[in-house]
This record gives structure tokens, sequence and C-alpha cells, in this order.
């Protein structure tokens, strides 16, 4: 059975449709062929259907995406075996996250993420991550978000030689698979700001391992940013301290906090899966 991608009123189909179940068989034939048997029991339509947007119906590069991202999992334990938002709250509580209430024009969720917030003597790496993976994993089961992707702003403001040196090579390699071809999420944007001379050593660490496609999509703006930023968001989505004029940078990151700790127990069963 030969299958065309899909077109983009197929794209928009609910998960429920009629038209999408041969590309969701096909898809689950090849991920059992493959050998994925641990994972017979979470390859529900819902489920196989994030692969499945995230590469624009084509059931080969969605299979190459899940297997990708099954591996993705078994090879960091340390990171994904333990999606709870309570283990690490006192790192939510500093303001160091959120995903803002208001998608950008073409309908991408928005993310920020302060690392400056991030105090390397209280937090590993691993647990900084788990953060971005628990959220990944709550929006990249939005319909809207599977088809229109993501776009983050990383704050760098505060970044220092101790944040750095937990940056090895292997969390760099862990950090380009998750934003090439290990999530089932696009990676629509990437803006830095307030990146300093210290951030350039790690970049170049980074770079190697992306794809052009997402190198193309890596914006840096400095510590002049507002004007440059706001050229790619429009001001109802961003907090006044990035130029906009959406809700305050504490009250959405209180207002996720409190999101991902009423997914606590879905979380948990994502990392048993
Ligand atoms: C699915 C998905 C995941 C899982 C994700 C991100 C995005 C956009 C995703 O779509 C972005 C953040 C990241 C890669 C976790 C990063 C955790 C580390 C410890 C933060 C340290 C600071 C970085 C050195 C800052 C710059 C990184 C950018 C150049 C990506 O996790």
């Amino acid at each position: 059975l030969w299958l065309k991608a899909a077109s983009s009123s197929q794209i928009e189909l609910p998960d429920d449709s009629e038209q999408l179940r041969p590309y969701v068989s096909r898809l689950r034939r090849g991920a059992l062929r493959a050998g994925e048997l641990s994972a017979v029991g979470s390859l529900s339509s819902g489920f196989l259907l994030r692969f499945l947007r995230a590469r624009d119906f084509n059931t080969e590069l969605s299979l190459k995406l899940l297997l990708n991202y099954q591996r993705w999992r078994r090879e960091s334990p340390e990171i994904s075996s333990c999606l709870s938002p309570s283990s690490v709250l006192g790192l939510l509580n500093t303001s160091y996250h959120a995903v803002l209430p208001q998608r950008d024009c073409t309908g991408s969720r928005v993310l920020i993420y302060r690392i400056g917030q991030w105090n390397p003597k209280d937090w590993s790496a691993f647990q900084v991550f788990r953060v971005s993976l628990m959220t990944s994993e709550i929006i990249s089961r939005e319909n809207e978000t599977q088809r229109q992707g993501v776009k983050a702003i990383f704050d760098l403001a505060g970044w220092s030689l101790s944040h750095a040196l937990q940056i090895n090579p292997s969390l760099a390699r862990k950090i380009s698979s998750v934003l090439s071809d290990s999530f089932p999420l696009k990676v629509r944007g990437i803006h830095l700001v307030n990146e300093p001379m210290f951030f350039r050593p790690v970049f170049a660490m980074l770079r190697p391992f992306l794809p052009d496609k997402i190198k193309q999509r890596i914006h840096m703006h400095g510590s002049d940013f507002q004007d440059s930023l706001s050229g790619f968001f429009s001001s109802h989505v961003l907090p006044p301290e990035y130029g906009g004029h959406g809700p305050g940078i504490t009250q959405v990151c209180q207002g996720w906090t409190n999101h991902l700790l009423q997914s606590e127990n879905l979380l948990q069963q994502i990392a048993s899966r």
C-alpha cells in the first residue's frame, strides 16, 4: 500500500477522522515490525498521530522519528525516567520557564526559558532538561501545536562559566537530537536574547550536530533585543519584560507551573510508558 504525503487539508483533520486511519495503521505496523514491542500498549492512534503530523504524514519519516524518540528515551534515563514537576518545583518557582498563554500569529506555541534563574549549585543540567521534556510532552498532545510547532526564547542573561561547565559534549548531543529528529515537535524558531561572550563556546559545541534547517531558525538578538524580537512576535504575545504587552513574566511562569503541577499524574504515566 503506497500512501502519498497528506495534503494540508488532511493535516488539519481531527484524531478520530476516517481518512487518517490508513496512515496510523501503516505507522503502527512499521513500529511493530521494527521491534517496538515494548511500546505495544502505547501505540494508540493519538500517540502515533503526533509523529505523523510532525512529519506531514510521510509515514517513513514518521517511523524514523518514532524510533529515534524511543531510543532517545532509552538512552537518557537520567532525564526521561522522572517527569515529576514537584521534583523541580524550587526551580519552577524562580520563574525559570513558561509557555505563553497566546500562540504567535502562525499558531506556534511560544516558550520562554530564563537560564539566569537556574542556579547550577542547586539544580543539575539533567533536572533542567526534565522541565523542557515535561513541557514538550504536554504541548505535543495539542493538535494545533502538532501542526504549527514551537518557538522558544532563551534569555541567557546571567549565563556563567558554572552553567557552561554543565554542558558537556554528550549533553550537547542530546540537546541537538531533541531539536532535530528525536521529539515529535516541529521547532520553528529559537531566539537567544542577552547571550554573553561566554555562550559562544557552548553554541559552537551544539552547532555541528544541528541540521541546516534548524541552524537557519536560530536567531541571536543580543542585549538590545526588543526591536528585533518584536519583528518575530506581535506585541500581545510577549510579556512586557520582552518588549510586548502581554501578561508579565512572573505571572505567566506561575500559570505554567500550576499547569505542570496539575499534569503530575499524566507525566508520571508518560515516564513509565
Ligand atoms: C522537544 C524539545 C526539547 C526537549 C527541548 C527544547 C525544544 C525547543 C524542544 O522542542 C529546547 C530546550 C531543550 C533542548 C532542553 C535544554 C536543557 C539545557 C540543560 C538548557 C541549558 C541551556 C542551553 C545550552 C541554552 C541554549 C540551547 C539552544 C541553543 C537550543 O529541550
